[in-house]
C-alpha cells in the first residue's frame, strides 16, 4: 500500500506547517515596507513607530520560554493554531482601529501569535522524517518563511496603497484564517494522532489510522550506544509513561528545577550560544537600522538602499539551500560552520566600520551578502539542541534556544539608539556615517562574547559525550 512504503502525509504536514510559518512572518513584517503610511494611518512620529518593531520583538522572545512549555504539553497543533487565531484577531485589530494605543495591543497579538509558531513547526519534524533529513527540512522551513517576507514587502505595499489600510491587512487576516482552516484539518502531531478536527468531532478518519513517519528510530537524544545514565532520562521515562500530563503550569519551583536540570546540558548551552552569536547583526540591519545607516549615513538613495536591502533576502534564501545537506554531511563540524559564517561577518562589518569614510557600493554588497548568512548559520543552533535534548524537553529546549537570537537582536537595536543618540546623532536630521560607525561597533563584543561562549561549550559538550560513552547524531 502507497501510505506504507512512501508515505506523503509527513510531505503534506510539513507543507502545511511551513506555509503557517510563512504566514507567520508576512504578519511579524508586515509593517516593515509601511512605516511612512502607518505613520499617516495613526499620525505618529518615528520613535513611536520604532517602538512597533520593538515591543513585537520583546513579545515574540519573552514568550518562547512559555511557548516551548505549552508545547511540550500540548503538542504542535495546537500551538500552531492557537497562534494563527492570536494573529488572526490582531491583523484585524490592526485593520479597523484609528488608536495607536489599539494598534499597539494589535502588534502584542501578532508577536505572540508569531512566538507560537515557528518554534512548533520545528517540533514536527523529528516525530515525522528521519534524522538525517532534519538540517535540511529545517533550512528549508525558514527558506519559506523567508518568502513570507518578500510577500509581505511587496504586494502588501501595493495593496495597501491601492486599495487602502483595512482592506490590506484584512487581506492578512484573511489568509491567516485560510491557512488555520486548512491546518485544522491537515496537521498532526506525529503519526497516529488525530487532526484538530478529528480530535474535536472524535472521528478518526483511515489518513490518521494508517499515517506513517519517514523516520525509523528514535530522532532526539545523543546516544546511539548504550542507555543515558543522567538525571534527565528519569523524566524522559516518566514522560513515557505519561505522555499526556494534564496541567500545562508546574509551579515556579519545579519550572526552576527543570531549567536548572535542561541547562545542566553542556550541549543545550551550546545551541544557546550558537542562536545567540549569528543572527543578531542581520536582524537588526533588517528591523530597524539598515535603512538610517544606509541613507543617512552611507548617503545612498531611498531606492538604492531598499534594493541593496533585497539582496539580503536571496543571499539567505541561497544560503538556506546549501547549508542543511552541508550540516547534516559534517555534523561533527556544524558548529565550527556556524564559527566561520560568524567570524566572516564580523571580518566584513568591522572592514565597514575601519573603512576610511564610506565603504564603495562593492563592500555594501559584500555586506549585504555575507551579513544574512547569519540566519540559515542560527538554524544549526536547533540541530544541536535537538541532539541534546531529551525527547519531552524538545518545545522547552527549542523555545530556549530560540531566545537566544532575538535577546541578541533586541540588545544591539537598543545599543545602537542608545550610542548614537550618546553622540548626539539620534534623529534622522543628525544621522552622520562616523555616528553610525561607532554605533556599529557595539556588535563586536556580542560576538566576542557569543564566540567564547561556544568554545568553551563545545569543550564541555565534547567532554561530556566522551564520559557518558555518546555518538552525536
Ligand atoms: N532562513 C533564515 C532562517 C532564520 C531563522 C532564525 N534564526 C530563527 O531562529 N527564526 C525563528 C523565527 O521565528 O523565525
Amino acid at each position: 500500500m502507497r501510505t506504507a512504503t512512501r508515505p506523503l502525509l509527513p510531505w503534506v504536514v510539513w507543507g502545511v506547517a511551513a506555509i503557517a510559518y510563512a504566514v507567520a512572518i508576512i504578519n511579524r513584517s508586515s509593517l516593515a515596507a509601511l512605516g511612512p503610511a502607518a505613520q499617516d494611518h495613526f499620525g505618529i512620529d518615528a520613535t513611536t513607530l520604532a517602538a512597533f518593531p520593538v515591543i513585537q520583538l520583546i513579545v515574540y522572545a519573552g514568550l518562547q520560554i512559555p511557548v516551548g512549555v505549552m508545547l511540550d504539553r500540548w503538542g504542535s497543533t495546537v500551538l500552531i493554531l492557537s497562534g494563527g487565531v492570536l494573529m488572526i484577531v490582531g491583523q484585524v485589530v490592526m485593520a479597523t482601529v484609528a488608536d495607536v494605543r489599539l494598534a499597539i495591543l494589535a502588534r502584542v497579538l501578532v508577536g505572540a501569535g508569531d512566538a507560537c509558531t515557528f518554534i512548533s513547526v520545528m517540533r514536527l519534524l523529528p516525530e515525522w522524517f528521519a534524522l538525517r533529513q532534519l538540517a535540511t527540512l529545517g533550512q528549508l522551513t525558514g527558506l519559506i518563511g523567508q518568502a513570507g517576507q518578500l510577500i509581505s514587502v511587496i504586494p502588501l505595499a501595493w495593496a495597501v496603497s491601492t486599495f487602502g489600510w483595512v482592506t490590506g491587512f484584512g487581506g492578512i487576516a484573511a489568509t491567516g484564517l485560510l491557512v488555520t482552516l486548512l491546518a485544522t484539518v491537515v496537521l498532526r502531531d506525529r503519526p497516529g494522532e488525530g487532526t484538530a478536527f478529528e480530535r474535536m468531532t472524535g472521528r478518526r478518519g483511515r489518513l490518521t489510522n494508517e499515517a506513517r513517519s519517514l523516520a525509523n528510530s528514535p530522532t532526539t537524544g545523543t546516544s546511539l550506544i548504550g542507555p543515558p545514565a543522567t538525571e534527565m532520562m528519569a523524566i524522559q521515562t516518566a514522560d513515557a509513561a505519561n505522555p499526556k500530563p494534564k496541567r500545562i503550569w508546574d509551579g515556579p519551583v519545579r519550572f526552576w528545577v527543570k531549567t536548572r536540570r535542561l541547562l545542566s546540558l553542556p550541549g543545550v548551552r551550546l545551541s544557546y550560544w550558537v542562536h545567540f552569536t549569528s543572527p543578531f547583526a542581520a536582524n537588526v540591519f533588517l528591523l530597524l537600522w539598515g535603512t538610517p545607516f544606509l541613507t543617512g549615513g552611507v548617503g545612498l538613495s531611498p531606492a538604492a538602499a531598499s534594493g541593496l536591502l533585497s539582496l539580503t533576502v536571496l543571499s539567505s534564501m541561497f544560503a538556506g539551500l546549501l547549508l542543511g545537506p552541508i550540516s547534516s554531511r559534517f555534523i561533527e563540524r556544524r558548529v565550527w560552520i556556524n564559527v566561520g559564517i560568524t567570524l566572516a561577518i564580523a571580518a566584513v562589518w568591522i572592514t565597514v566600520i575601519l573603512w576610511d569614510g564610506a565603504p564603495p557600493v562593492w563592500v555594501l554588497i559584500v555586506l549585504l551578502v555575507v551579513m544574512p548568512l547569519g540566519g540559515p548559520a542560527s538554524m544549526i543552533a536547533f540541530e544541536v539542541s535537538r541532539s541534546h535534548t531529551p525527547r519531552s524537553f524538545i518545545g522547552f529546549g527549542t523555545g530556549l534556544v530560540n531566545t537566544a537570537g532575538f535577546t541578541a537582536s533586541l540588545l544591539v537595536i537598543l545599543f545602537i539608539g542608545l550610542v548614537l543618540d550618546w553622540q548626539g546623532a539620534g534623529s534622522p536630521e543628525n544621522y552622520s556615517l562616523g555616528a553610525f560607525k561607532v554605533a556599529f561597533a557595539v556588535q563586536i563584543p556580542l560576538w566576542a562574547l557569543g564566540l567564547t561562549m561556544i568554545v568553551v561549550e563545545q569543550r564541555k559538550t565534547k567532554r561530556w559525550m566522551q564520559e557518558h560513552g555518546r555518538k552525536l547524531r
